[in-house]
């Protein structure tokens, strides 16, 4: 749960502008204001397109803000911060790797040569893929290449992973347990999770906080706690009638926003 400490995240009337191709000026997201706690889970949802994945780019220093602050653990972002790790809807193999050389590069990369492929090893077995250390990417079902992608970023020990919508290319059944595993891995890390999903049951399935953004340009609706007792499972969560209450009342918030950005889209054509 979320505790008092500093907040690991900032944002404080981060705004982002981008020039358009048409040469306008298009504002993506504005006047964002959000703490996030170390080890905190929040799931951002929103309508298609309003700026879910500027606000990580904020956060992730991929994108400058326009306007406002955004501090990540208590520095002004200005480019890549530390222990920050990134997982998108397409995974970022290496086709050329066996699983245990995708998972070990990241530290390889940083010069951790000799632990690498010790921690590796270790990431590859917590993720269940122990006995396929030595298979290639195409070798694998979408599922198993899930869990390397996980091992692949959590190996890193990051301070805050951003996910997203890194399961919505999963079959139904597939994403329901890539959702228990990152639950599970993510329970007691300290790593502070903001993960983007246009599914509001996965939302709430996996937050300790849910944030509605409202249609073009995204600015904070709500934010909405959720308390469900952890660890969750997946499955058993959807059917109870406290998941369902919050459904309800969450979706209420957020239709209005997915009605708006709907007849926008009609009206632009
Ligand atoms: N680099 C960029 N240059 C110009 N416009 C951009 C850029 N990145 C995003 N935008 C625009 O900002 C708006 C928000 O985009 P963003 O990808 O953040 O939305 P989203 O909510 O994540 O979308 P989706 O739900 O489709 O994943 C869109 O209108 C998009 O076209």
């Amino acid at each position: 749960m979320p505790s008092t400490a500093e907040p690991i995240i900032q944002l404080r009337g981060a705004t982002k502008r981008f020039l358009s191709g048409r040469g306008d000026v298009h504002v993506a997201v504005s006047d964002l204001d959000l703490s996030i706690q170390p080890g905190e889970f929040i799931a951002v949802v929103g309508p298609t397109g309003c700026g879910k994945s500027t606000t990580l780019s904020l956060v992730s220093g991929l994108e400058p803000a326009s306007d406002g602050s955004v501090r990540v653990a208590g520095r002004e972002v200005t480019g890549i911060p530390d222990r920050i790790g990134y997982m998108f809807q397409a995974d970022a193999l290496m086709p050329w790797r066996t699983v245990l050389g995708n998972v070990a590069a990241g530290l390889k990369w940083r010069g951790d040569g000799a632990e690498a492929t010790a921690k590796a090893l270790d990431w590859v077995a917590r993720v269940g893929l122990k006995g396929f250390e030595n298979y290639y990417p195409h070798q694998l079902s979408g599922g198993m290449r899930k869990r390397v992608a996980l091992a692949q970023v959590l190996v890193t020990e990051p301070h805050i992973l951003l996910m997203d919508e890194p399961f919505s290319a999963l079959d139904v059944q597939t994403r329901s347990l890539m959702q228990d595993e990152l639950l599970r891995l993510w329970q007691g890390s300290g790593t502070a999770v903001v993960f983007v999903t246009h599914d509001l049951e996965e939302a709430i399935t996996l937050a300790d906080r849910v944030v509605v953004m409202t249609a073009s340009p995204a600015r904070i609706k709500d934010i909405f706690p959720i308390p469900l007792a952890r660890p969750r499972q997946v499955e058993e969560l959807r059917v109870q009638p406290d998941f369902i209450e919050l459904y309800k009342h969450i979706w209420s918030c957020l239709s209005d926003e997915v009605a708006i950005a709907r007849e926008e889209a009609a009206r632009v054509g």
